[in-house]
């Protein structure tokens, strides 16, 4: 059949069953209510329980199962979660309308105890066995208990097959004092885990199921030592591990009978995998299929073969996109404070050079409006203003710039804070916060390549306005275009792919004469950045005392009032 040209613009990837189904969501860090700009990912939470609830029935008619997990970072950019006190007050509750099989925990539940508390007093008693965390536990009057269960053993409705899942977040350095996370290659070796292992031997499990919040590249870290203790333990069993935390779309081979899903960020992606457990002679490709649904109604409704709205909006759908619009309402989310209109503003689809960098436009544009709450005698003249680049969670796209934007674009309330070092030392520290990669900065898959700032001759159309060329590939809209172990056809929407500038850790918005040479520096961060900073400065031979409180203004309120009083 030769589609037509606007039928194949339009053509969708089909989902391929198999006896267990998976649904996989994971740093949706509050994106519930989509994306107002992007129509590429322009469904809400409601739209995805009605997907999920047709899907289950969908897969129970061919007498298939379906179960959904989700791997944490529930709130830090966007409104709707950061707009309360705590965040995720509003949005926790709307997201736990979804009927998951698994949830487990984001280092953005363990920043600071007052989320951790909300996992434990919302999410915990409502998702009683199926909120799972293997080595995040909580400290109760001194004593540390697990955050849900460490493991869940379950039989799936449909096809009563018995699945033994964990859950693990990678060896997080941050989390608040009444926690602790123990490293993976530490659980292997506790009393509990081996007795779980030997409770539940190869004849009483049909499927393992990892659901973690951590990168799941085979090449690197923690999965692989996990992986090494369970196909030794189940040598010839189906495992599956769902990863997150680097907020990409990828799909790893570990082997005939063991892959890996991660599936995006922000509710961008719904991640899919069909796995076949009846035959043993299936090679992977017949085993394992994978696809990265974009998160939208069109994708939802194809792959639920229902072409009506009104027959795909279920009740519980249709209530939770109610609720939705009043949160935003009562948030007063869509308040009109500014407007972009230059252009949009990215953080890696252009340089950081590039006028359309939002790092760029927020080093040189915004950071130096922020002003010292201290009297000015006791500064400096010269100050340089350092942000890491993981703070900025999301582009800045034209339009309204409304109450969610700051929240969207920097969620963190982060004190500023100062400390005085001889210049020579100052320009010193950006270089040295770039070496290594422990203020995390994006990882792309393995077969993803960074372009470098010299690659800047590429095409930088604006995202999403397509490019009349002839060549029919030119004309999709643009999106993820993922190259995985399986290939290059796991996004069920086949796009024009975007390209990703390596983004370094840190940025700094320098205001420094370049004549006076020996003058002392007023150097301004996040206080998130403390310890980062003295390091860095400690390196340098030049040990520092704690810094001083330069600002309580944080990033968003100074985008607020620039936005407010000027043309972005
Ligand atoms: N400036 C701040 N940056 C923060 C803070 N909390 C987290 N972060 C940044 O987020 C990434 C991790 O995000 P993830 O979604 O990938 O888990 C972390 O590496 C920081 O760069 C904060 O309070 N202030
Ligand atoms: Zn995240
Ligand atoms: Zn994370």
């Amino acid at each position: 059949l030769i589609l037509e040209e606007d039928q194949l613009l339009n053509s969708k990837r089909p989902l391929r069953f198999g006896d267990i189904n998976f649904l996989h969501t994971t740093d949706t860090h509050g994106w519930l209510s989509g994306h107002k700009v992007q129509k590429t990912y322009s469904g809400d939470w409601g739209d995805f329980v009605s997907f999920s609830e047709h899907l289950r029935n969908l897969t129970a008619e061919n007498g298939q199962d379906l179960i959904l997990v989700d791997s944490g970072d529930r709130h830090d950019g966007n409104g709707l979660s950061d707009a309360t006190s705590p965040n995720g007050l509003i949005s926790t509750p709307i997201f736990k309308r979804q009927h998951y099989d698994i949830v487990s925990i984001g280092n953005h539940e363990l920043y600071l105890w007052e989320n951790t508390q909300q996992e434990l007093d919302v999410l915990v008693p409502s998702l009683t066995d199926k909120y799972v965390c293997s080595n995040v536990e909580f400290l109760r009057d001194g004593k540390y208990y697990p955050i849900g269960l460490k493991y869940r053993y379950f039989t799936t409705p449909v096809q009563k097959k018995r699945i033994l899942a964990f859950s693990f977040l990678f060896d997080f350095a941050r989390a608040n004092d009444k926690t602790r996370v123990t490293p993976i290659e530490k659980v292997i070796e506790e009393d509990w885990f081996k007795t779980v292992l030997s409770h539940f031997p190869l004849r009483e499990v049909d499927v393992i199921l990892v659901v973690g919040h951590l990168p799941v590249d085979k090449n690197v870290g923690e999965v692989r030592i996990l992986h090494q203790v369970l196909r030794k333990q189940y040598p010839d069993l189906p495992i599956q591990y769902f990863g997150g935390h680097s907020h990409i779309r990828d799909f790893q081979v570990y082997d005939e009978k063991l892959t890996a899903l991660q599936s995006g960020r922000f509710c961008e992606t719904v991640g899919f995998l069909g796995l076949n457990t009846s035959s043993d002679s299936l090679d992977v490709k017949q085993r394992f299929f994978r696809s990265y649904i974009d998160f939208n109604v069109d994708s939802f409704q194809f792959h639920t073969g229902i072409s009506s709205t009104e027959e795909f909006n279920t009740k519980n759908g249709l209530s939770i996109k109610d609720e939705l619009i009043s949160a935003r309402r009562n948030l007063k989310l869509d308040v009109v404070i500014g407007k972009v209109t230059k252009s949009n503003y990215y953080m890696d689809y252009v340089p950081l050079s590039h006028p359309q960098s939002i790092y760029n436009m927020l080093t040189s544009k915004v950071l130096p409006t922020l002003e010292p709450e201290q009297n000015k005698t006791e500064l400096q003249t010269e100050r340089m203003i350092i942000i890491n680049t993981g703070s900025i969670r999301y582009d800045l796209y034209k339009g309204p710039y409304t109450v969610d934007s700051h929240f969207i674009v920097s969620p963190f309330q982060n004190d500023w804070v100062r400390l005085t070092v001889p210049k020579d030392v100052a320009k010193k520290i950006v270089p040295i916060l770039n070496q290594r990669s422990y203020i995390v900065s994006r990882l792309l898959p393995p077969h993803h390549r960074y372009l470098e700032e010299e690659d800047y001759g590429f095409d930088s159309s604006e995202f999403g306005t397509e490019d009349q060329s002839e060549n029919f590939s030119k004309k999709l809209s643009k999106g993820y275009v993922t190259e995985d172990d399986f290939g290059k056809e796991g996004d069920d929407t086949p796009h024009k792919a975007v390209k990703n500038f390596k983004i370094t850790n840190v940025v700094a918005s320098e205001q420094l004469d370049p004549d006076s040479k020996d003058s002392q520096v007023d150097v301004i961060f996040y206080s998130f950045l403390t310890q980062n900073v003295k390091g860095a400065l400690k390196r340098l031979g030049y040990p520092s005392d704690e810094p001083e409180l330069y600002s309580r203004k944080y990033l968003g309120m100074l985008l607020d009032d620039f936005a407010a009083t000027n043309e972005l």
